[in-house]
C-alpha cells in the first residue's frame, strides 16, 4: 500500500509507532538523563515524522554497562539457540518487510524499489548468521616439534560498538548485529542521526524474537562525537563496528587507540567502473545503472568514476544518459518513483558543487547537471564526457546520481587509472574475455571486485576495502570472526 496525499499523516503513524522512540537500554525505553530529542525529517518533503531521545554521554554509558552486566548470560547461550533467535528476527523482518520500506523510504528518502530491495539485503544477514552461529569452528593441529598440539577457538569479543550511517539503516545495522549476537556478543547501536527509527524498529523486532534484555542496546543521539568517544574509552568495550566516511573514520580509530579496542572499519569509497572495447554494451550499461544508481548513488560501493575504452566511449555514453535520462524521479513513496531526494541539502550542495567544478574543467553534460530548486533534496540523474583528469569529481565520493566518463587506451593505462585513488573498496569490471578480466581484477587495488556484474554486495561475501577503504571484512564467515578473539593452547598430548 503506497502512501497517498489523503491517508498519510495516519500511514505515517502507523508507520513510526509500533516501537519505542526513546533509547532502548538494558531492554527498557528510557527518555535519556538529559531530556534531549530531536526530530528526524522526510528528505522529500522536509516534514518533521517523528520526534527521538538523544543520547547523552552518561547515557551511552549507562548502555555500555547494560551491555556489560548481559554479555556472560548472553555468551554463555548455546549457539543453536541464538541461532534460533537470529532465525525468529529474519522471519519478522520478512513479515513486517513492507512496513520497513516504507518506514526507510520516509527517514532516508530513497525510493521505495531501493528500500524494498535494502530490506530484503537486510533481513538476509540475519538468516545468514542464524546459520553461522553454530559454526564457530576451531581447529586443532600438531606443533612443527610434534612436541605438543596447538588447540585454536574462538570467543566473543565482548561488549561492541556498532556505529551506522544512514545510507542503508537496516542493512547496516544487521550487517553488524547479525554476526556480533552469533558470536556470542552484545552491543551498542548508535545509529545516525538522519534516520533512527529503521534501528530502533530492528531492535523491536529482535526483543520480540526473544534477544534478552541488555544484548541489543540503541542509542540514537545529536552529540554522537562525544557519546561514541565517552564509550570507547570504557574498559567494557573491546570491540568498535563502523560504516561511514574514512575521515569519521580517521578519527574514531585515533579515539579507539586509547584502550586498543579492536576495530572493523568499513570507510568510503571511489569505486572505478571499467569498460573494455571487447564488452558487451548492453550488459555493461545495466550494470553501470545498477553500479551507479543503486540506492541512489548514496553508496559507498557506487561507481564514482566510468573509465571507458576510447573505441566504445560515445556509445556507452548516449546508451547510459538515455537510461539516466528516464528515470523516473519524485518522493520515493510515490508510484514507480525510481529515484529520491538525497537525504540532506548538505548533500545536495556537494554534488551540485563537484558538477560545477568538473563543468568548469570542460566536462560536457549528457544529461542533467542542474540541482532542483524547491521542496526536497533532489538531484537529476547526470551524466559527464571529457571530464578533466583533476577535477575533484575524480578523487571525492560522489554519494548521488552523477556518473562521470573518462576515456582510456590500454588495459594499463586503465589498471592505472582506477587505482589512482587513496581508497580501495570496489572496482567493477566489463569485458567479454574472461582471461582479461581476471587478470585485470588481480591487478586492482581493491577489497571487492564486479567482474561483468554490477553489484557485489552479498550477506555471505567479505565486503570490505583495501587502502583507506577500511580495516576487517562485513558479512561471509569472517564477518563473524571480526566479533572474536582467538585463544590458542599449547597442550602437551
Ligand atoms: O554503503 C555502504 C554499503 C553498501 C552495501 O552493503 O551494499
Amino acid at each position: 500500500m503506497l502512501i497517498r496525499h489523503a491517508h498519510r499523516s495516519e500511514r505515517t503513524a502507523e508507520l513510526t509507532t509500533w516501537f519505542p522512540h526513546d533509547l532502548v537500554i538494558g531492554g527498557e525505553a528510557r527518555a535519556g538523563a538529559d531530556g534531549h530529542r530531536f526530530d528526524v525529517v522526510n528528505p522529500a518533503t522536509g516534514q518533521r515524522i517523528a520526534s527521538v531521545a538523544s543520547a547523552s554521554v552518561s547515557d551511552g554509558l549507562a548502555a555500555v554497562r547494560a551491555a556489560e552486566c548481559a554479555l556472560p548470560g548472553w555468551s554463555a547461550v548455546a549457539p543453536r539457540a541464538k541461532a534460533e533467535i537470529l532465525r525468529k528476527a529474519f522471519e519478522l523482518m520478512c513479515e513486517r518487510a513492507e512496513d520497513l520500506a516504507q518506514l526507510i523510504v520516509l527517514e532516508n528518502g530513497k525510493s521505495l524499489i531501493d528500500a524494498r530491495g535494502e530490506v530484503a539485503y537486510a533481513a538476509e544477514f540475519f538468516r545468514w548468521y542464524s546459520e553461522e552461529a553454530v559454526r564457530l569452528i576451531g581447529s586443532v593441529q600438531t606443533s612443527p616439534s610434534g612436541q605438543n598440539r596447538i588447540v585454536v577457538s574462538h570467543h566473543p569479543i565482548g561488549v561492541s560498538v556498532l556505529v551506522t550511517p544512514w545510507n542503508f539503516p537496516a542493512a547496516m545495522a544487521t550487517r553488524k548485529i547479525g554476526p556480533a549476537l552469533a558470536a556470542g556478543c552484545t552491543v551498542i547501536l548508535k545509529p545516525a542521526s538522519d534516520t533512527p527509527l529503521t534501528a530502533l524498529a530492528i531492535a523491536e523486532i529482535l526483543r520480540q524474537a526473544g534477544v534478552p534484555a541488555g544484548v541489543v542496546n540503541v542509542i540514537p543521539s545529536r552529540s554522537s562525537g562525544a557519546v561514541v568517544s565517552a564509550m570507547l574509552d570504557d574498559p567494557a568495550v573491546r570491540k568498535l563496528s563502523f560504516t561511514g566516511s574514512t575521515e569519521v573514520g580517521r578519527t574514531l580509530l585515533e579515539n579507539a587507540s586509547r584502550t586498543v579496542v579492536n576495530c572493523s572499519m568499513e570507510l568510503g569509497g571511489n569505486a572505478p567502473f571499467l569498460v573494455f572495447g571487447d564488452a558487451d554494451l548492453d550488459s555493461a550499461v545495466d550494470g553501470a545503472m545498477i553500479a551507479k544508481m543503486r540506492n541512489g548513488g548514496e553508496a559507498c560501493t557506487a561507481a564514482n568514476r566510468f573509465y571507458v575504452h576510447a573505441s566504445v566511449a560515445e556509445e556507452f555514453g548516449r546508451r547510459l544518459a538515455e537510461r539516466m535520462r528516464a528515470l523516473r524521479v519524485g518522493d520515493g513513496l510515490g508510484e514507480r518513483v525510481e529515484l529520491g531526494p538525497l537525504i540532506n541539502e548538505g548533500a545536495r550542495l556537494k554534488v551540485d558543487s563537484l558538477v560545477a567544478a568538473a563543468r568548469d574543467a570542460g566536462a560536457s553534460v549528457l544529461t542533467g547537471g542542474e540541482s532542483h530548486s524547491g521542496v526536497g533534496f533532489f538531484y537529476p540523474p547526470t551524466v559527464l564526457v571529457d571530464v578533466a583528469p583533476s577535477s575533484p569529481i575524480l578523487d571525492e565520493e560522489i554519494f548521488g546520481p552523477v556518473a562521470p566518463i573518462v576515456t582510456f587506451d590500454t588495459d594499463d593505462e586503465a589498471v592505472e587509472l582506477a587505482n589512482r585513488t587513496e581508497y580501495g573498496l570496489v572496482s567493477y569490471v566489463y569485458t567479454s574475455d574472461l582471461s582479461r578480466g581476471l587478470s585485470v581484477s588481480e591487478r586492482l587495488e581493491t577489497g571487492m571486485v564486479g567482474l561483468n556484474r554490477g553489484v557485489v554486495s552479498d550477506p555471505a561475501a567479505p565486503f570490505g576495502g583495501f587502502k583507506q577503504s577500511g580495516l576487517g571484512r562485513e558479512g561471509g564467515h569472517e564477518g563473524m570472526l571480526e566479533f572474536t578473539e582467538s585463544q590458542y593452547i599449547a597442550v602437551n598430548w
